[in-house]
């Protein structure tokens, strides 16, 4: 077994749920959704997050509970928006190397049907294409390796990782 962290980031839908607890299984480590780390620390959905305090009092919440994980994280499984917080992406690059699960924009709005539904971080009136725009820069800029996740199935994005590493 591996002992290694790695830190997912990339859009919501392009699978960084599914592959991390499959990718750390298969490296023999330790598995934290940062999304499950917030919805138990605050006793609440996301959404409900979102509801009472805003976008960008869930920002802060959100990069508060980023930068609690620990050092012995093994497969941490971000939330698309953990990019929005530079502190919190030190932080987490510090305890391993970030891999950006690649998404292209028209596979991503298949995978992702109802964006309010999934509970993704957006002003008013702002669409997926908008999204994808914004953050697709801060994706690149954060990652040390990139998968792309369109056309492959989540074990072959695991192998895909585990080459790359
Ligand atoms: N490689 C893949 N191919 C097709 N569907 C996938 C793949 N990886 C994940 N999915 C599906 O996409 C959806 C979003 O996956 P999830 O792991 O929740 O993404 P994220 O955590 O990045 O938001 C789920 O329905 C999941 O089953
Ligand atoms: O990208 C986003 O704005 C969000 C993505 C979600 O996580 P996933 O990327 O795991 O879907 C979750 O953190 C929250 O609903 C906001
Ligand atoms: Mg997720």
């Amino acid at each position: 077994m591996r002992k290694t962290n790695l830190i997912l980031i990339g859009m919501p839908g392009a699978g960084k749920s599914t592959v991390g607890v499959l990718l750390a299984k298969r490296l023999g480590v330790s598995f934290i959704d940062t999304d499950i780390l917030m919805q138990t620390g605050e006793g609440c959905y996301l959404q409900e997050t979102i509801a009472e305090h805003g976008i960008d009092g869930f920002r802060r919440i959100e990069a508060r509970y980023l930068l609690s994980v620990p050092p012995d994280c093994g497969v941490v499984a971000t939330g698309g928006s953990a990019v929005y917080s530079r502190k919190a992406m030190t932080h987490l690059k510090s305890l391993g190397p970030a891999v950006y699960l690649k998404i292209g924009l028209e596979a991503l709005k298949k995978r992702l049907g109802n964006l309010d539904k999934r509970g993704v971080l957006r002003m008013p009136g702002q669409t997926i294409d908008m999204i994808y725009e914004e953050r697709r820069a801060l994706y690149g800029a954060y990652a040390d390796i990139i998968v792309s996740t369109v056309g492959v199935t989540p074990d072959q994005v695991v192998t895909a990782v585990l080459r790359q590493l």
